[in-house]
């Protein structure tokens, strides 16, 4: 088993309350990506990829149990044979909307499903969304990784426990916006520094009513040093990623000997 894992993070615009442009957006780049002379091994996109925020219609726009989009991402994972870490969607569940990832492997099962734990009132997300209540993790190529979504990265404690429990990769998918793109560079950085692992995180671009995403989808290491970083504009990046560089880091730096949580744990 290859320690090497080729990412691609797909940075898109979503159109807001349009899930056909989007699934049609989506289609395109995936197709792009796996057309790549050295195919990736996971693909992720961005947050609520399927209906962007368009809050106010998400009831009615949501994917019913994410039917739609579980068929059609299992049917791409398995006829291309790489891992989905598929952004987020708005899916409507015992008539709650919930901010879900559906992960799938290669073979296109469902390989983990994580729905957004913490909402963010700045946005609304409160009124219109229902919130998880688990962490969610998966297996990729023998190693452990953990999922969050946009603000969770404001949570320490997630990121935390998700490495504690063993995580070496942490996939963030976001729709994070203007003027905070010192936030999201800052959080994620010491996500991936203070957790000792890989920090792959995709944000949409483009503007959605007078919000702007700035995009800056980013690939960081345990060192919390950046691999690959988009800017502004719809694109794919793409990223190798070596996993043994997480224990060496852990073993040169022992964070995780040294904690003294009864000091410090509630
Ligand atoms: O925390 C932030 O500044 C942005 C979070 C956000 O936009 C979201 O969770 O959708």
């Amino acid at each position: 088993m290859s320690n090497i894992l080729r990412l691609a993070l797909l940075q898109m615009h979503i159109e807001a309350g349009n899930p056909e442009a989007n699934f049609s957006k989506l289609t395109s780049m995936l197709e792009e990506a796996v057309s790549q002379e050295q195919k990736p091994d996971v693909i992720m996109f961005p947050e609520m990829w399927n209906t962007g925020y368009a809050l106010t219609e998400i009831h009615t726009i949501a994917d019913r149990d994410g039917a739609r989009t579980k068929a059609f991402l299992s049917d791409f994972s398995k006829k291309h044979g790489v891992h989905i870490i598929g952004g987020s969607i708005a899916e409507l569940k015992s008539e709650k909307v919930l901010n879900t990832i559906y992960a799938f492997d290669r073979e296109g099962n469902v390989a983990a499903d994580y729905s957004k734990i913490h909402l963010f009132r700045l946005m609304d997300e409160e009124k219109y969304l229902a919130a998880g209540d688990k962490p969610g993790r998966l297996e990729i190529e023998g190693a452990q990784a953990g999922l969050m979504i946009c603000y969770d990265i404001r949570f320490p404690e997630l990121a935390r426990k998700l490495a504690l429990e063993g995580a070496k990769l942490l996939f963030v998918p976001a729709e994070w916006p203007h003027p905070r793109l010192h936030h999201w560079r800052t959080l994620l950085t010491a996500r991936a520094i203070e957790n000792q692992m890989f920090v792959i995180a995709c944000n949409r671009m483009g503007t959605s009513g007078s919000t702007e995403f700035f995009g800056h989808s980013i690939v960081l290491d345990p060192w919390g040093e950046t691999i690959a970083e988009a800017g502004e504009e719809e694109t794919i990046i793409y990223a190798d990623i070596d996993l043994s560089l997480v224990d060496a880091v852990r073993s040169k730096i022992p964070v995780f000997e040294d904690r003294r949580p009864s000091i410090y744990e509630a």
